[in-house]
């Protein structure tokens, strides 16, 4: 990939401070491949009107490390109000314009949406929210963002705009934030996750942190208690899930945030450490992995009140907590699958066989987890009007017959079928 880039150059300082702005042309397939009808319409319309429009934020980091982004911000030097006459004066349709107290525009082209946001520095935040300036200066917008990874701009010609040595950190796998990792912070609590979310994408070695960073999130973590639960899910689910979380959430029980975002004080971060080991190369749920940290199901309740997961969710960490030790391979036929099954076929849930594919991650049951992977719930073959047909009228004898029968075609591993089953009944 690299090969395609051509040589870096650092091409000035202005102003009045030293600003070094780093440049340098991308020209790699996951960004030529953005380049969809929608996107040519769009950047047709800005050029026309001559305010620039370039890549920001994550969507850079992305493809700068060969990735295509999920998701494309745009930034632009156009405020919404100019934004807004271009698009109508193009014909082109604008929808959902919530953004647009904090700057964003999004215009639909060809099916497609486009968020573009004004330039923008952040006058005053309440480490929640901000109230916004715009601006046509590219350099204070990326100074308001939360990490140097995440603070650059890339020109539709492919052009690399970078103030605060992203693109070095991004090489060498470096998670800082932009300036004061302080202010930074207090800015938006949220970042403390954010942080710790983007260490498990980038950072190799589990514990590469700038020392400055980790004193600034201890002094700030009890910022993170006035974050809306929902966003502290969404940070948390995927970091949990990404690389060094068993290193990343010991430390952050070191750090003492745990008590600010629903988890138990007192977790049992060694629990956690094993299955992390056991369930890692597996997929595991974000659950999975946070639920063994709870000790008792007391503490999904609260974890639940504070972060307001789904309730499947919150099945599956009150499923894990119940089951983890209680249902287990037995110690007689280590290789055989039939306590799980066995649980399965008795459960009513529907989700059942998903839930104990996670308690097997969780107990790093390799082989019992793929062989249940492919395994795929059997019928049971009698059913109440084959025990009327035979002459069982009594409701309260159907049910306790079927039940019989159902044991005793667990007992047969699920092979017996019909007849050999009612031929168990006296008729
Ligand atoms: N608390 C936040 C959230 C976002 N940003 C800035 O806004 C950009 C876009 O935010 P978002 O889409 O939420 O995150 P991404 O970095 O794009 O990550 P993801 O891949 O998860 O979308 C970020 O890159 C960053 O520059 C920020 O500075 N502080
Ligand atoms: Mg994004």
């Amino acid at each position: 990939m690299w090969s395609r880039i051509l040589s870096p150059r650092v091409i000035g300082r202005t102003g009045f401070c030293w600003r070094s702005l780093f440049t340098m042309q991308l020209k790699t397939s996951e960004f030529q491949s953005l380049f969809t009808d929608g996107l040519s319409g769009l950047a047709e319309v800005f050029e026309k009107q001559q305010h620039e429009l370039r890549i920001a934020g994550g969507a850079v980091r992305d493809l700068l490390s060969g990735k295509r982004p999920e998701d494309v911000d745009f930034a632009t030097t156009a405020t919404p109000e100019e934004m807004k006459r271009m698009f109508q004066t193009a014909g082109i349709r604008m929808i959902n314009n919530k953004g647009e107290k904090h700057g964003t525009i999004t215009a639909r082209l060809h099916n497609e949406n486009f968020e573009v946001t004004t330039l923008r520095v952040d006058v005053q935040t309440d480490g929640r929210h901000a109230e916004v300036e715009f601006t046509t200066d590219w350099q204070k917008d990326a100074e308001r963002r939360d990490l140097t990874i995440n603070s650059m701009f890339l020109g539709l010609d492919g052009t690399l705009y970078d103030y605060f040595k992203g693109y070095e950190d991004l090489q060498n796998r470096k998670v800082r934030f932009v300036g004061s990792a302080e202010q930074r912070i207090q800015e938006d609590y949220l970042r403390i996750l954010r942080y710790f979310r983007f260490y498990g994408r980038v950072a190799l070695a589990p514990d590469d942190h700038e020392p400055e960073t980790l004193v600034a999130i201890r002094e700030n973590g009890r910022g993170l208690a006035a974050i809306s639960g929902e966003r502290i899910c969404v940070e948390l689910k995927k970091m949990v899930v990404g690389n060094h979380a068993d290193h990343l959430l010991e430390l952050m029980y070191s750090l003492e945030l745990a008590q600010y975002i629903g988890l138990p004080p007192d977790g049992d971060v060694e629990e956690m450490k094993r299955v992390w080991q056991n369930a890692k190369d597996h997929s595991p749920k974000p659950m999975t992995i946070l639920a063994a940290l709870f000790r008792r199901p007391e503490e999904v309740e609260k974890m639940d009140l504070r972060l307001k997961v789904s309730r499947e969710e919150k099945t599956l960490a009150l499923f894990l907590v119940k089951y983890r030790r209680e249902l287990r391979k037995s110690e007689d036929d280590p290789d055989s699958l039939k306590p799980f099954t066995d649980f399965i076929i008795d459960s009513r849930e529907l989700d059942s066989q998903s839930k104990v594919c996670e308690l097997l991650k969780y107990q790093g049951e390799e082989k019992l987890l793929a062989e249940l992977c492919r395994w795929s719930i059997p019928r049971f073959p009698v059913s109440g009007h084959d025990l009327r047909r035979m002459g069982v009228t009594s409701g309260k004898e159907i049910g306790a017959t079927l039940q019989e029968l159902r044991d005793i075609w667990k007992k047969s591993r699920y092979q017996m079928d019909k007849d050999e089953l009612l031929s168990y009944v006296k008729s």
